[in-house]
């Protein structure tokens, strides 16, 4: 669903990404860890076409994004650390706003019902997005990519500054998204949710993917120790 190529990206003399080749596939969670400037948040814009690869090529659900914008953003949803809304509308305009965008109309009913699953409290869907917390943005993101019926799910540290709390609810999220065969790409740095939520873990430094591995084949004390390793080697 999700595949780099050789994807590659250069700034001058500095390379922010060495040649990557990665798969995600429907029903995966591949979180990418890494120290700040490892490249993950430019894998993560590569995919979204925000920035242009140097070499190789990201391809969503096979087609390049490169070559294919408009239809390749058609099949995703990117939520990253803080998601964007307008605050004077409500959660509920929100959605119906950018589901607009996406091309996809629902009855507001059925908005509601999504922000009800994606677990924003009771009441806050008719309030302005300028009284919720980070938390509840995130839901509202969730709900928009279940609106959008996204393929892919494109995450850039969503649940850095929430509480664990919060942060579980997220994760719940995902794993409901990935029995729907949703393809999910997260960048973060907390190693105990890709340990619990990631179904793949990729460790990046200095622009390369050291180690790609499934998330069970480890647990957290071995996670920590390997990611640590890698950092000090
Ligand atoms: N426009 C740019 N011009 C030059 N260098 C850039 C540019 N954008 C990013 N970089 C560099 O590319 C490298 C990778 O950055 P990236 O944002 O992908 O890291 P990251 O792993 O997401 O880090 P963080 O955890 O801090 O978000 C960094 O060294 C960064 O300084």
């Amino acid at each position: 669903m999700l595949e780099a190529r050789d994807l590659t990206k250069r700034y001058g003399d500095f390379t922010a990404l060495h040649p990557l080749n990665l798969t995600v596939r429907p029903g995966d969670i591949y979180c990418l860890l890494g120290a700040n400037g490892a490249g993950k948040s430019t894998t993560i814009n590569l995919f979204l076409d925000f920035i242009e690869p140097s070499g190789g090529a990201a391809f969503i659900n096979g087609l390049a994004v490169r070559a294919h914008g408009p239809a390749t953003k058609q099949q995703l949803a990117y939520i990253p650390e803080n998601l964007m809304l307008y605050p004077d509308l409500t959660g509920l305009e929100n959605l119906d706003f950018f589901c607009g965008l996406a091309g996809k109309t629902h009855l507001k009913a059925e908005l509601l019902t999504l922000l009800h699953e994606a677990g924003l409290p009771e009441g806050f869907a008719q309030r302005r997005v300028a009284a919720y917390s980070k938390g509840m943005r995130q839901k509202v993101g969730i709900a928009l990519a279940v609106a959008k019926d996204a393929k892919v799910l494109l995450l850039d540290e969503p649940t850095s500054g929430l509480d664990p709390k919060a942060s579980n609810e997220f994760s719940a999220l995902l794993l409901r998204l990935r029995e729907r065969g949703v393809a999910t790409l997260m960048a973060t740095h907390d190693l105990f949710r890709a340990r619990d939520t990631g179904t793949h873990i990729g460790i990046m430094k200095e622009g390369q993917l050291l180690e790609s591995f499934a998330a069970s084949s480890v647990d957290y004390n071995e996670l920590e120790e390997l990611y640590l390793q890698h950092m000090h080697a």
